[in-house]
């Protein structure tokens, strides 16, 4: 599992305010060497047109909007970021099997279809997060439910704590992909995540991607943060 030119690890997470800032930061990116995340704030203010715009460019674009809604409505939004072109899009584990299945099937026809994948527990919860919502249990048990649930229902992956990527690649194979946020090179903040791990660990431990947002996005250089992670995997 080595970074490499033809299949970069770290998916940076664009969470800017509007499009003009995301653009900018995008310029002297290659997408040799990392591949790029929309989330819910710029996909607000910027929309189908800046995701549009960045697979033209030519990268891999991974659409993160988390849906989580009934079968019928996540169904056709999965379809309509399929028809942006996007890589990689995801949904909420939590919406149930039903609802997987139909967002599932909701690509079939597609020439190139983007991996589907589902959130299990957010990298920024821990036990008393989980208490709160009525989950007496240990992250490491929820996600290994929800990743269950999300692979018998066809699905290509999950997005999970890369503390729990070894119980995973154990549990459920070596093709399942395993995404990967909650990533801090050490001394970094970590911010609001909690369940964190360091880039090289993670994908020692079996990561297939590792999402960066902050670490690279509010670095002093961010080019020289990103090529000094992509060093620590190993670059072949
Ligand atoms: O469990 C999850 C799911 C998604 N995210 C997203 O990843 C990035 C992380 O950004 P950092 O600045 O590196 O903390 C962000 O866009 C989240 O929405 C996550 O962190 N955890």
């Amino acid at each position: 599992m080595q970074n490499s030119v033809h299949d970069p690890k770290v998916l940076i997470a664009l969470d800017f305010a509007d499009a003009d800032a995301a653009l900018e930061f995008v310029k002297p990116l290659d997408p040799k060497n990392c591949r790029l995340k929309v989330g819910k704030e710029l996909f607000a203010v910027a929309g189908p047109e800046f995701v549009q715009q960045l697979v033209f460019q030519g990268f891999d674009v991974f659409l993160d909007l988390k849906y989580h809604d009934i079968p019928n409505t996540v169904a056709k939004a999965v379809a309509a970021a399929a028809r942006m072109g996007v890589w990689m899009v995801n949904v909420h584990a939590s919406g149930g099997s039903k609802m997987m299945k139909a967002a599932k099937e909701a690509l079939t026809g597609f020439e190139k279809p983007p991996l589907l994948i589902a959130v299990t527990v957010l990298t920024s919860m821990q036990r008393e997060d989980l208490a709160e919502i009525g989950l007496d249990i240990e992250p490491k048990e929820q996600v290994l439910r929800l990743a269950k649930l999300t692979q018998d229902s066809g699905l290509d992956g999950v997005v999970c704590s890369a503390q729990e990527t070894a119980m995973l690649r154990k549990e459920l194979g070596e093709d399942f992909c395993l995404v990967t946020p909650g990533i801090r090179p050490a001394g970094s903040a970590a911010n609001d995540q909690k369940r964190i791990m360091t880039p090289a660990d993670a994908l020692k431990s079996g990561s297939s991607y590792l999402v960066i947002g902050r670490p690279i996005t509010q670095a002093v250089d961010p080019i020289k943060a990103l090529q000094s992670i992509n060093d620590s995997l190993d670059v072949e």
